[in-house]
């Protein structure tokens, strides 16, 4: 017989055919308490878990006591209660590398269209303003040969490195839990602690994971070090900011601009503050949002799941202790 799967992200035709040729394949729309409740069969008998954006915590996995390993269409895992898995005895999947350019691209967006203003100036010329040459009230600031600061300077962090020093021309500082030599060597970046990084930097670029020691990790007194002139970029995780010093910082002139494309709250509440300045662009979560890099993360979260399933793990394990 074949294991059973509870699938709780809608795939492509050909990677659902994939999964179901290996798996008998229960779909929900979510995880919710009541979705449990209405297929608490197919949830107590499943051995395998695909899908994102959902929380899977020990409130879950005691529904779910047959779970083997779980697959997410994600690099972040901060939704999963890793600890609780791995007590279980259950694998956690994730899909790193597949979505890294990607999502460089979309920091590199976030730089260029905060210190270009794309957004804010093409709004004006869709509202007619367009009327005579402009002036420096259209202006924004040079990106090229700016410094580009880097905190996380992991896989999607040294993507980014690579544009800002050979598409832009940029110094690049950054800071992490360690040094990175190949970021170093190939892009000539500099180490720093982060109160020096955020002196130092025009750019202020986080891609960080949600932990712990990174919730909150930006706040009144790191705004209060940047530059007046400094563009904060963030692509890691909301709650890595606080999001109302990152506010009170750009209303009171602390900070130049931001752009953002993970928030504390998502979807962003249509009332939040941030969507009343000028100065900050905002995206909806998009950093890997592409129909190639999508295609590839759900096939990369499918093809984990068989091999974890399979007991054929060589990658993409965040809890790879329960191999042993
Ligand atoms: N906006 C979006 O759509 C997307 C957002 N993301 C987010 O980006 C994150 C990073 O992805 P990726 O680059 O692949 O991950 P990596 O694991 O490759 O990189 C993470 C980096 O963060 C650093 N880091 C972790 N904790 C700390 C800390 N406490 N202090 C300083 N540095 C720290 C790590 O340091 P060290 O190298 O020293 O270990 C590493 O350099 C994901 O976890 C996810 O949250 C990812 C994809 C898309
Ligand atoms: O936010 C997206 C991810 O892959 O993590």
């Amino acid at each position: 017989m074949k294991p059973s799967v509870i699938l709780y992200k809608a795939l492509p035709d050909d990677l659902l055919a994939r999964l179901e040729h290996h798996f008998t394949v229960t779909r929900v729309d979510d995880l919710s308490p009541e979705t449990v409740a209405q297929h608490a069969d197919a949830f107590a008998s499943a051995e395998g878990l695909l899908g994102s954006s959902e929380k899977v915590d020990s409130a879950l996995l005691e529904k779910m006591p047959g779970l083997r390993a779980t697959s997410t269409v994600s690099v972040g895992y901060d939704n999963f209660d890793v600890d609780a898995l791995t007590q279980r005895g259950i694998l956690l999947m994730h899909t790193p590398t597949v979505l890294t350019e990607t999502v460089a691209d979309t920091m590199m967006t976030l730089v260029l269209a905060t210190a270009r203003r794309a957004l804010e100036v093409a709004d004006r010329v869709k509202n007619g303003e367009w009327t005579g040459s402009i002036g420096p009230d259209w202006f924004g600031i040079d990106v090229h040969h700016k410094t580009l600061g880097i905190v996380g300077m992991g896989r999607i962090g040294l993507a980014l490195a690579q544009r800002a020093h050979f598409g832009f021309s940029m110094p690049v500082l950054y800071n992490a839990r360690s040094h990175h030599r190949e970021a170093e060597e190939r892009f000539n970046a500099r180490y720093c602690d982060l109160d020096t990084l955020l002196a130092e930097s025009d750019f202020v670029c986080v891609v960080l994971p949600l932990t712990e020691e990174t919730r909150h990790k930006f706040g009144k007194a790191q705004f209060a070090r940047m530059k007046n002139s400094a563009i904060f970029i963030n692509a890691g995780r909301g709650p890595v900011v606080d999001e109302q010093a990152l506010i009170d910082a750009l209303k009171s002139g602390e900070i130049h601009a931001a752009g953002l494309d993970v928030f504390e709250q998502e979807p962003l509440p249509a009332d939040s503050e941030l969507l009343k300045l000028p100065n900050v662009v905002a995206l909806p979560h998009i950093g890997s949002a592409t129909h190639e890099t999508r295609y590839n993360m759900a096939a990369c979260a499918v093809d984990n799941l068989i091999d974890a399933l399979q007991g054929k793990v060589e990658k993409n394990c965040v809890n790879p202790q329960v191999l042993k």
